[in-house]
């Protein structure tokens, strides 16, 4: 059996990304399980990227599209916020999503979240928040980080993410994610993957059981 995690990301300014990046090192650790970075589609034309002073996107990551999310077992979706929630690139995505929740077709499929703000009190659980109700129309399954790693729960050292998810806090200069964010990110990557096999291998087995019942 093998089982297949999407890490869909949106990133202006690449530290998303190389928290994506680090969630994918943690999910390689667990096996058979095949974790692939995808990028949520910009919306902002050119021009205002631009004047924003944003990297080009890498080309080497696929654009995330609703028939992936649906074929894939789990999503970690990666969230810079704005004001205080998820951005419109990520709604927009969402909103796209229509003739899925028509269908079920996400209903069971896990799902979760890491964040960035660029303070420490910028929104990283509010933009979680805001990302419930679309779990919850399409029944898909909320995996909070909880306390996966030791540093969500300690004071000694400035971090973005929490239980809601790894994350960093951006600020102004190029030293985030720390390697301590990262750390954490790799810790959801693992657990996230984790819990993706163990569902799988669940209904794969009640299935199994169902069906000699039914015998
Ligand atoms: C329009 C806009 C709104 C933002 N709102 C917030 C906010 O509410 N709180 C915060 O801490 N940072 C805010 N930021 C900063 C971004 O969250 C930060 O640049 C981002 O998390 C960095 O991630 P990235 O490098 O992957 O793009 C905002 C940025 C923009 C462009």
């Amino acid at each position: 059996m093998s089982a297949t995690f999407a890490i869909a990301y949106y990133s202006t300014y690449e530290h998303v990304y190389k928290l994506a990046q680090a969630v994918k090192r943690g999910a390689d650790r667990v096996p058979n399980v095949d974790a692939q970075l995808y990028q949520i589609p910009e919306t902002l034309p050119q021009d205002v990227l631009d004047k924003m002073h944003a990297p080009p996107k890498p080309a080497n990551v696929p654009q995330f599209t609703p028939d992936v999310l649906t074929k894939v077992d789990g999503t970690l979706f990666g969230i810079p916020t704005r004001f205080g929630m998820m951005p419109a690139q990520l709604k927009a995505f969402f909103d796209s999503t229509g003739g899925q929740w028509a269908q079920g077709a996400l209903r069971g499929k896990l799902a979760g979240t890491f964040f960035s703000t660029n303070t420490q009190h910028g929104g990283q659980e509010s933009t979680a928040y805001v990302t419930l109700p679309f779990f919850a129309h399409h029944g898909m399954t909320y995996v909070p980080f909880g306390s996966g790693h030791p540093a969500v729960t300690s004071t000694r050292e400035v971090i973005g993410g929490g239980f809601w998810g790894a994350g960093t806090v951006a600020g102004g200069d190029d030293v985030r994610p720390s390697p301590l964010e990262l750390e954490i990110a790799e810790a959801q990557g693992e657990q996230f993957a984790r819990a993706i096999w163990a569902h799988k291998r669940g209904e794969q087995e009640l299935a199994l059981l169902e069906k000699a019942r039914a015998q």
